[in-house]
C-alpha cells in the first residue's frame, strides 16, 4: 500500500493499545505519515473513511460500533467476532441507518464468491479443516485449558472438532476463517483443526455439500515473518480489497 499498491487512498492514522507497534510500522512506511493515536478517539478524529481492523475480536467488540457510527466503513479482519449474532446484528443496523459498509475480505482463505453463490441455492454442508506448525496453535485458549502440550506432537494431530462459533472462540487468533466461511455460506460450519509437526505453511481447506455444487478448496499459506498464526494471505486480501475500494470501485473477485 504504502510503495504504490493503493494509490488513491491515504494513510491517515494508526492505533494499536501497543503504541510501540504504530511507531515501528510507521517508521518502515515511505509515502505515508499517518498520524499515531494516543487513543480510538483519536484515530476517528482523523476522519478516515474506512477503518481497517487487524487487531483481535475484543477489538471488533470494542470499536466497530464507534466506527459505523462515525460515518467510516468498516473492513473487519478478525470475523470471529461476528459470530456473535448480537454483536453482527447492531453493527449491521449502525451500517444501514448510517449508510455505511461492513467488510470481511476472504482473508486467508479463497473461494467465498462460490460458497456465498451457493448458499443462494442452499448449502447441505460445510466444513473446514485447519493444519498448522503446532507452535501457532500453542498459545491458543483452547489448547492451555485443556492442557494440551503441543512441544511433544510428533505426527499430525486432530486437536479439536466443533461448531465455527464455539472454535472461533477457543482458537481466536487461528480460525478467524471459520467466521468467514460461515458468513458466506449463510450455514455454520464445522471446524477441525490439526496441529501438524509436518508442515510449515498454515493450511485451509473447506470443503461444501450442495446441490449445485461439491465444492473443495485448499490454500497452503506462507506464515506471516511477524507472526505465525496468520498467514501472508490475509494482509493481502486486505490490502487487496483497499485497493477496490479505492480504484474507482473497480470489483475485481
Ligand atoms: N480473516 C482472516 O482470514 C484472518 C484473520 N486474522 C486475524 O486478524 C487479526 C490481526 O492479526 P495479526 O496482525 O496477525 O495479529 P497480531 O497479534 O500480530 O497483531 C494484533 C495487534 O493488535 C493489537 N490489539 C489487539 N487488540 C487490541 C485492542 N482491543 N485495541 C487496540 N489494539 C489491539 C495488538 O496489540 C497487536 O499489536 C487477529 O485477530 C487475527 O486472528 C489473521 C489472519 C487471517
Ligand atoms: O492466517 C490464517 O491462516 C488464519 C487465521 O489466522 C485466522 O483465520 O484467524
Amino acid at each position: 500500500m504504502d510503495e504504490g499498491v493503493v494509490e488513491n487512498a491515504e494513510l491517515v492514522a494508526l492505533y494499536d493499545v501497543a503504541r510501540e507497534r504504530c511507531e515501528k510500522l510507521a517508521s518502515e512506511l515511505k509515502r505515508f505519515k499517518p498520524r499515531i493515536a494516543s487513543c480510538f478517539e483519536e484515530l476517528l478524529g482523523s476522519k478516515p473513511d474506512v477503518v481497517v481492523e487487524a487487531a483481535s475480536q475484543q477489538a471488533v467488540r470494542e470499536y466497530g460500533l464507534r466506527v459505523l457510527e462515525s460515518g467510516a466503513d468498516l473492513i473487519v479482519l478478525s470475523v470471529g467476532a461476528l459470530m456473535d449474532r448480537d454483536l453482527l446484528a447492531k453493527l449491521v443496523e449502525a451500517a444501514r441507518r448510517k449508510r455505511r459498509h461492513i467488510y470481511t475480505p476472504s482473508g486467508a482463505i479463497a473461494g467465498l464468491d462460490a460458497v456465498y453463490a451457493l448458499s443462494l441455492n442452499g448449502i447441505r454442508s460445510v466444513r473446514l479443516v485447519t493444519r498448522k506448525p503446532p507452535r501457532a496453535l500453542k498459545d491458543a485458549p483452547y489448547v492451555r485449558e485443556k492442557g494440551i502440550n503441543l512441544d511433544e506432537t510428533r505426527e499430525p494431530t486432530t486437536i479439536y472438532v466443533g461448531p465455527a462459533s464455539e472454535a472461533v472462540k477457543y482458537f481466536p487468533a487461528n480460525v478467524n476463517v471459520a467466521a468467514a466461511l460461515s458468513l458466506a455460506a449463510k450455514k455454520e460450519a464445522t471446524v477441525e483443526i490439526v496441529a501438524d509437526p509436518t508442515v510449515e505453511r498454515n493450511i485451509h481447506e473447506i470443503h461444501v455439500d450442495s446441490e449445485a455444487s461439491k465444492l473443495t478448496i485448499r490454500v497452503e499459506n506462507t506464515p506471516s515473518p511477524m507472526n505465525p498464526r496468520t498467514s501472508y494471505l490475509a494482509a493481502l486480501s486486505a490490502i487487496a480489497l483497499l485497493k477496490r475500494l479505492a480504484d474507482e470501485r473497480l470489483w475485481i473477485a
